[in-house]
């Protein structure tokens, strides 16, 4: 069931799911990230990291996100947050390799991270603010992971659905992401009916008119 549902989310695009949340009302869409590693559509279900400035957390025994790495695999997204910094990294290269020999789809990062060749060339889709070469190790540090984050003012917690790629990141709230799915694979089929129509000559003036306008005011 679930797989079913990041089978199906992978099959649509942001946009689509974008339009869908502003047909039924619903925040998700995370302003500001970018894939940095190429041109990748990743979905999936979230895995949590939040980060702090050293200092604002106890010291620990490994670096961050490794926990989240371990725990995930196919299907599945990391989403870190690292409070939009984009001073310091809060993903490297050495974690890309790991996520990427789980079969991890990608990584979200509400700040800087690293290692973009690296990631480039594991062919591990990151999506991020910005890249810095500082490291994290004495700048940052993973406070938690497996709970509720704050992505870019969007609330986003594990078991959250993600769709990323080169329009941006937009999240599914847990309960509604069936709903959302839903509400954007009509969206994505009156569009793909609309290309056919300009591919075939008609006017796009006609095509984009009134209907399309007003397509996610309606309640269908
Ligand atoms: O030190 C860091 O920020 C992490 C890093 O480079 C890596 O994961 O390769
Ligand atoms: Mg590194």
């Amino acid at each position: 069931m679930a797989e079913d549902l990041v089978r199906r989310l992978a099959a649509l695009d942001a946009c689509a799911v974008s339009d869908a949340l502003d047909r039924l009302g619903v925040t998700g869409v995370a302003l500001g990230l970018a894939p940095l590693t190429g041109n990748h559509r990743i979905a999936g279900r979230v895995t949590t990291v939040r980060l702090v400035e050293a200092g604002e957390a106890p010291p620990s025994p490994r670096h961050l996100g490794t926990a989240a790495v371990e725990a995930s695999g196919p299907g599945d997204v990391i989403v870190v947050e690292h409070g939009g910094r984009t001073g310091v990294s809060g993903w490297g290269g050495i974690l890309s390799l790991a996520a990427a020999q789980r079969g991890v789809e990608g990584v979200v990062v509400d700040g800087a991270c690293r290692d973009v060749d690296e990631s480039r060339e594991l062919g591990l889709p990151v999506f991020a603010r910005a890249a810095v070469p500082l490291t994290a190790r004495g700048r940052v540090v993973e406070q938690d992971w497996n709970i509720p984050v704050t992505i870019c003012g969007v609330a986003v917690a594990p078991g959250d659905h993600v769709i990323a790629d080169g329009s941006g990141v937009v999240f599914l709230p847990g309960e509604r992401a069936e709903e959302i799915v839903g509400v954007a694979e009509r969206i994505a089929a009156r569009e793909r009916t609309m290309a056919e129509l300009v591919k075939a000559g008609a006017p796009v003036s006609e095509v984009m008119g009134a209907g399309y306008e007003t397509m996610l005011q309606e309640n269908r």
